[in-house]
């Protein structure tokens, strides 16, 4: 089902945000939707607002214009909390607590509590369940946060960043477990990553920001379809950016290669390579980007 009604994990209208008044706006004039059950990429370049956005979604934070709903509740609400998991950056946490008080307080919280999935994401860590949280290194403590979060069964998981302290071996299982919870559970997740390559082979759908607004909400499948990577004669770059988007080029003598969004079948002499994920997004992340240009206009 798609259109207004169908079920959404998180629908935006004319969503704002600003800390302050007068400040400028992390978040302005979004409006998106992601279907239920996707595994959802949250990309952008720094200060791009993707922990605004989250925090937003998890209901640390309220709108300053418009709306967000996820799973069709108000962030924050007690429906949308129990149903709703987010994992800040900061990995929130009470230092003097064991990782086993910490479970039993997830317990306690949490009715749907699924202490088996808590307590094997906790073990795999290899981390002992009577450590102290506060004498854990940042990637065990990242461990234990993401144990709570899975824990509680959410509908929708918000990652901040969750790879970013962890090793390879261990980023490599917290991602497996999270795509076997997707595909068992149908839990949408929404990760927010700097590290493109992880998100190559799971996600599945994808939130570009650029400067506080969204400029990409789409299905991964439909923007490999749409992408290609051309390269050919820098004189007919003009006749190719009047028919397609040309989201980036780079120049190099007489030659041109660009990253193009077709609009309709390609004409002209080009030698057609199909990008991959990665490239799709570096190309949007790299062209026009004004992290300074938002204050003024949003004063
Ligand atoms: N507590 C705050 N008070 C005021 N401004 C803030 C605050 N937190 C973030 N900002 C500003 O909001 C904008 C968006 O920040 P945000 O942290 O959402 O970006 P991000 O995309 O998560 O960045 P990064 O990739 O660096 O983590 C930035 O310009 C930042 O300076």
């Amino acid at each position: 089902m798609t259109g207004p009604d169908a079920p959404a994990a998180l629908r935006a209208t004319g969503l704002g945000f600003r800390y302050r008044r007068r400040a400028a706006w992390p978040l302005r004039d979004c409006g998106f939707t992601v279907p239920t059950g996707r595994v959802v990429a949250l990309v952008g370049r720094n200060g791009a607002g993707k922990t605004t956005l989250l925090h937003l979604a998890g209901g640390l934070l309220r709108p300053s214009a418009g709306e967000l709903r996820v799973l069709d509740a108000e962030p924050g609400s007690p429906e949308a909390r129990t149903r709703v998991a987010l994992l800040t950056q900061d990995k929130a946490l009470y230092p003097r607590f064991t990782v086993a008080d910490t479970l039993l307080m997830g317990e306690k919280l949490n009715p749907r509590w699924d202490g088996a999935t808590a307590e094997r994401t906790v073990r795999e860590g290899g981390i002992p369940l009577h450590a102290r949280v506060g004498e854990l290194s940042p990637g065990q403590r990242t461990r234990v946060a993401l144990a709570l979060a899975l824990g509680k069964r959410p509908e929708l998981l918000l990652l901040d960043e969750p790879m970013a302290d962890l090793d390879p071996v261990a980023r490599g299982g917290i991602m497996a477990a999270l795509m076997a919870d997707a595909a068992e559970r149908g839990t949408t997740i929404v990760l927010s990553s700097h590290v493109l390559p992880d998100l190559e082979q799971t996600c599945d759908w994808v939130l570009l920001l650029r400067d506080g607004r969204i400029e990409l909400s789409e299905d991964v499948d439909a923007l490999r379809g749409d992408h290609v990577v051309l390269t050919g004669h820098a004189d007919r770059a003009d006749e190719l950016a009047a028919r397609h988007t040309v989201v980036d080029r780079r120049d190099g003598g007489r030659q041109t290669t660009a990253l193009v969004r077709r609009h309709g079948p390609l004409s002209g002499d080009w030698h057609v390579e199909r990008p991959s994920l990665e490239d799709i997004l570096v190309g949007h992340l790299r062209t026009g980007s004004d992290p300074g240009g938002r204050t003024e206009e949003a004063a």
